[in-house]
């Protein structure tokens, strides 16, 4: 459905606003519009499963009110030169496909639940169409469903798909006649980006002459690619998915605990001692993605915030993992309090990239999903709302990953981990990324089971 056959506006005005760091980041790995960023495989997908009687027009007409909330579900990115910007359009329908799966039985539901979140994911999401959201809807029975949401990722991350789920709810309780709660006032992306725009000051200042500093002669973590950028084969990204075994994720949480640490500083030590072993570099920038979004009042604000920052670790003289752990949590300290877009760190360390920019390097993103407090389930307008985060079905062809690869861990409320591993089948070889994947598992394990062993195992 293009902008010109949508009803007449009926919503705030079309505005436009410059691009975001983000955004602008993004435009690093431009791709065309057929792939990359700016292709309709770069989305980011949820699933959350339903129980009770769910009335589906209300839900589809509570999901056109979030995209009457949201200008980001309907903000076109204007790339490339002077005219760079973001385009708000005015409100338009949201559509709620139905798929009927009453002939599952109850014990292949759990299954079914996966195998549609992964179908959704090996589909598209058409950066030019709007809403840049794509709703599904697997009906059991009637009071047995699963809801599965695909945004465009230059219109959401990780933390708008909460945002997105808990305004959905909300309207849709109001729909249907019961209680709920007020939603909080609404910014949006576009006051986002203009505040970025603006910012300025000594805070700002002293963060830069940090990553100057910080990053001093560092360059990103590169993993050399089985197939090159110019074999220029068809682009895709495969998603390996995998849970950690519930003793090593107890093991995680506690010693996280006992040494005062996170468990993305405890997890990302693992990972710092697996890329020591496999590649043999001590000083090691990783790269993750903080939420990024600045200011409080950006908390409720549906976007893509999350911003790639280089987490720069030397392992050198490590004794043990407790003295990694020492380092790392160092690390992620001074650079979490100083979140600064990875467009103005590189302005700082123009070099960091450069072991990526070559015709068969990659790096790997790590991160730990963050989610909010009580994300897992939501009771509101007679549902019960649960998050479908255990996935242990992998899938060929999923979301898009730009250039590399994307190590994601969740923990969930009851302390189990899952996570994946998404990478380009176009530079990977899936077999070879299989067994990094164990290996990386096996050092998790080692590290946590024996801290006090010497960290070259
Ligand atoms: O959520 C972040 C998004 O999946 C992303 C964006 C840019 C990337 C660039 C290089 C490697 C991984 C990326 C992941």
């Amino acid at each position: 459905m293009t902008v010109s056959e949508i009803s007449p506006a009926t919503g705030t005005s079309a505005g436009t606003a410059p691009l975001s760091a983000h955004q602008r980041f993004l435009c690093m790995f431009d791709q065309g519009e057929e792939q990359g960023p700016f292709g309709p495989r770069y989305h980011i997908a949820g699933a959350w499963r339903i129980a009770g009687a769910l009335d589906a027009e209300a839900l589809r007409a509570a999901l056109t009110e979030v995209v009457g909330r949201h200008e980001a579900l309907r903000t076109e990115v204007v790339r490339g030169g002077p005219g760079a910007s973001q385009r708000v359009l005015p409100p338009m329908e949201a559509a709620l496909e139905i798929h009927d799966l009453s002939g599952v039985p109850a014990e292949r539901r759990d299954r079914a639940v996966e195998e549609l979140y992964n179908a959704v994911e090996s589909g598209t999401v058409d950066a030019a169409r709007f809403p840049l959201l794509r709703a599904v809807l697997g009906r059991f029975g009637d009071d047995d469903a699963v809801l599965v949401l695909n945004a465009h990722h230059t219109a959401a991350d990780a933390w708008s798909m909460h945002v997105i789920l808990r305004d959905l709810l909300t309207y849709y309780a109001r729909r249907t006649g019961h209680e709920a709660p007020e939603l909080p006032e609404v910014t949006q992306y576009r006051e986002f980006a203009e505040w970025e725009s603006r910012r300025s000051g000594e805070s700002l200042e002293k963060a830069r002459e940090f990553w100057r500093e910080n990053l001093r002669g560092a360059r990103i973590h590169a993993v050399r690619t089985v197939h090159p950028r110019s074999a220029n084969l068809p682009k895709s990204s495969a998603w390996q998915r995998f849970t950690l075994e519930s003793e090593v994720a107890a093991l995680a949480h506690e010693y996280a605990r006992t040494h005062r640490s996170s468990l993305f500083m405890v997890l990302l030590s693992a990972y710092e001692v697996f890329l020591y072993r496999t590649y043999g570099e001590a000083d090691i920038v990783v790269p993750t993605f903080s939420l990024g979004r600045g200011q409080e009042r950006f908390m409720d604000t549906v976007g893509a915030f999350v911003n790639f920052l280089p987490l720069r670790t030397d392992l050198t003289g490590c004794a043990d993992f407790h003295e990694v752990v020492t380092r790392t949590k160092k690390t992620c300290l001074r650079a979490f309090t100083r979140d600064l877009p990875f467009v103005e760190i590189m302005a700082q360390a123009p070099e960091l990239m450069a072991s990526v920019a070559v015709d068969d390097a990659q790096t790997w993103v790590f991160q730990v999903a963050a989610a909010p407090p009580g994300d897992s389930v939501e009771t509101i307008a007679g549902l019960r709302v649960e998050r479908v985060w255990r996935r242990t079905v992998s899938q060929p062809v999923g979301s898009d990953v730009p250039d590399g690869a994307l190590w994601t861990i969740h923990a969930d409320a009851s302390g189990e981990m899952a996570g994946s591993l998404g990478f380009n089948t176009n530079r990977n070889d899936e077999d070879a990324m299989n067994g990094v994947l164990a290996e990386f598992l096996h050092v998790l394990h080692d590290v946590l089971t024996a801290p006090d062993s010497p960290i070259e195992g």
